[in-house]
């Protein structure tokens, strides 16, 4: 079998005129969590609906373990679990009802059925849930509903279209334990436009911004994309502001409160070595200096001015 379990390729879409996305190519080979992370409108759910196969893209492929999804859908889609934006839930069918419902559409054989609805009851923590109507749910519990049909065939490779959308820091917080969960015995691939989601649920991130990846790598690669251009300093004899922004090389100085300074630097490594001698030279007792991690924030922001 290849080692590809999803391949997109020249992957491109026009709704009307304009284009959503344009030219998006990417390979998962590992099994992993991977986030698609971009703004409003960055193209995720367009991506994620063509690879579902619900969307027919304008140019391009995708292969799901080397099955062509628009050759041969009903492969491909075998291979596949989704959870759109919208949930696909029927709030008037009970959890049971609706799971029930959700395995025949995937083929699954009348006398698995039982069998299968069981599992994912119990993997997605819904058993004690399953006479409920689902409209009387919860938002966190709906969600889960929405995952356990995603996986109700035993899908290689799920897509979860911003799971976490629209839920309580709670919700938030079980709907990321779950997806991990699931993750140890599939790939999954999740959408945000949320930065501290990829960090904390994700391994691998691709960023999307207008229709374009502009970044694709692992959760640190992405944190460590932008060269720090910050330092944090603590010293216990404390130089006045002046005197630290007369030190060649610092481009502006910031006072933390207590003994700490943040300071802005231009010139690369050279800026910490020319302050730990001149704190030296001047006894000004450095207890503490390190360059700061940029913050992701920074990060989606300078990558989607690119
Ligand atoms: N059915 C549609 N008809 C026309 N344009 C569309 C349609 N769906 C999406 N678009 C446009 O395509 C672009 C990409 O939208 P898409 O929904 O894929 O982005 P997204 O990253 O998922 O954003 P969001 O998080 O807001 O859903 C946007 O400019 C959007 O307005």
């Amino acid at each position: 079998m290849t080692d590809s379990i999803v391949k997109v390729e020249k992957l491109s879409h026009r709704y009307s005129v304009q284009w959503a996305i344009r030219d998006i190519n990417f390979e998962i080979t590992k099994n992993g969590i991977y986030g698609l992370l971009g703004s409003n409108g960055a193209g995720k759910s367009t991506t994620m609906n063509i690879m579902c196969g619900v969307l027919k893209q304008t140019e391009g492929n995708v292969y799901v373990r080397g099955i062509n999804m628009r050759e041969n859908p009903v492969e491909a889609k075998r291979r596949i679990g989704f959870l759109p934006q919208k949930p696909p839930l029927h709030t008037d069918l009970t959890v049971e009802e609706f799971l029930k419902y959700s395995a025949r559409l995937r083929f699954i054989p009348a006398v698995e059925i039982d069998k299968a609805v069981s599992h994912v009851l119990a993997r997605c923590s819904i058993t004690h849930m399953r006479k409920r109507l689902i409209r009387n749910l919860s938002g966190g519990y709906q969600q889960r509903v929405g995952i356990a049909q995603a996986i109700i065939h035993n899908p290689e490779f799920v897509v979860l279209d911003e799971p976490t959308n629209g839920l309580d820091p709670n919700q938030i917080l079980e709907i990321r334990n779950l997806v991990k969960e699931i993750a140890e015995e599939r790939t999954v691939i999740l959408s945000t436009h949320i930065l501290s989601e990829v960090q904390a649920t994700c391994d691998y991130i691709r960023m999307i911004e207008q229709g374009r990846v502009v970044f694709a790598g692992t959760v640190d690669e992405f944190d460590n994309y932008i060269v720090p251009n910050t330092l944090i300093v603590s010293m216990i004899a404390m130089p006045s502001v002046a005197e630290l922004q007369a030190i060649p090389g610092v481009a502006g100085v910031e006072e933390l409160g207590g003994p700490k300074y943040r300071l802005k630097f231009t010139d690369g490594q050279e800026v910490k070595e020319r302050i730990i001698e001149t704190s030296v030279a001047r006894g000004w007792r450095l207890t503490e200096i390190y360059a700061e991690k940029s913050s992701l924030d920074a990060i989606f922001a300078e990558l989607s001015k690119q």
